[in-house]
């Protein structure tokens, strides 16, 4: 029997998002990472489920970056393994995608076109149409990056991220640049798009706010390693006074390295 035949009426069958992605896996088992003999990461063992959203905070120089560049395949550890579904980072390719604080558009390409150089598997109008819907700027494929707000160009940034499909997408403080305003929109954006398409997110930010907002996890990385780990229940809605009490305790965590 079809399953829609056993459902009631009133209950909604979950309808595939556009831009449905089964989430990667990633694994870091005893990951380090030296610059000559300056030890960054030191022996750091990390899960990031399917479909997870963590968040890395911590204090300037502890090595957000570095660790989000080993899960981008951008840079090898210096000892250990990085692995993304299974596979060596810098071998995962399509399976993941980077965002960064400027949207990085190019600017003598239509918005669309722009999206599309998130395809790595030839022309698609479609894909990239309901990219651009997912991200509110269905009206705007045919403008210029240039005729865009900062908060409509990262939009764009971000359809070109999940315009594939990437199982994982890797945020390097990707709202560091917009106003309060608009951040709150994008987080609001980014979170909703987290939750109905599937992917695995790794955000590296320093406002811990912001971690709190969007994130399942948050780790404060610090000493070459994670000093601290909150896990955020979505299953439910948090007051206000919860979540600063939860910033707060993050705070604290990143204060005491
Ligand atoms: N390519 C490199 N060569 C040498 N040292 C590096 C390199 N990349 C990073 N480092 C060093 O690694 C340390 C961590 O840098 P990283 O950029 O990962 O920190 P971060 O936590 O992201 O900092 P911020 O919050 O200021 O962006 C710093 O001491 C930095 O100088």
């Amino acid at each position: 029997m079809p399953i829609t035949e056993i459902l009631p009426r009133d209950i909604a069958v979950p309808v595939a998002h556009p831009l449905h992605s089964p989430g990667a896996r990633v694994q870091l088992r005893h990951a380090g990472r030296s610059f000559g003999g300056n030890r960054v990461l030191a022996d750091l063992d990390l899960e990031v489920a399917p479909g997870e959203f963590l968040s890395i905070v911590g204090k300037s120089g502890c090595g957000k970056s570095t660790l989000l560049r080993l899960i981008a395949g951008l840079d090898q550890p210096s000892s250990g393994s990085v692995l993304v579904d299974g596979v060596a980072a810098n071998r995962a390719g399509d399976r993941l995608r980077l965002m960064f604080q400027e949207p990085r558009l190019l600017p003598w390409a239509s918005v669309a076109d722009n999206v599309a150089v998130g395809l790595r598997t030839g022309p698609d109008p479609e894909a990239v149409a309901e990219a651009l819907r997912a991200v509110e700027l269905g009206d705007k494929a045919g403008f210029w990056p240039a005729q865009l707000s900062g908060g409509q160009r990262q939009r764009a940034a971000l359809a070109r991220a999940l315009v594939s499909h990437p199982g994982l997408l890797l945020l390097d403080e990707p709202l560091g640049a917009l106003d309060a305003l608009t951040r709150l929109t994008m987080q609001k954006l980014i979170r909703n798009m987290h939750e109905r398409a599937g992917f695995t997110a790794v955000l590296v930010t320093h406002d811990v706010s912001e971690a709190v907002a969007l994130s399942d996890r948050i780790i404060v990385l610090g000493r070459g390693g994670i000093l601290s780990e909150t896990r955020i229940a979505r299953d439910r809605p948090h007051t206000a006074a919860e979540l600063a009490e939860i910033e707060a305790g993050i705070l604290d965590a990143i204060f005491a390295a």
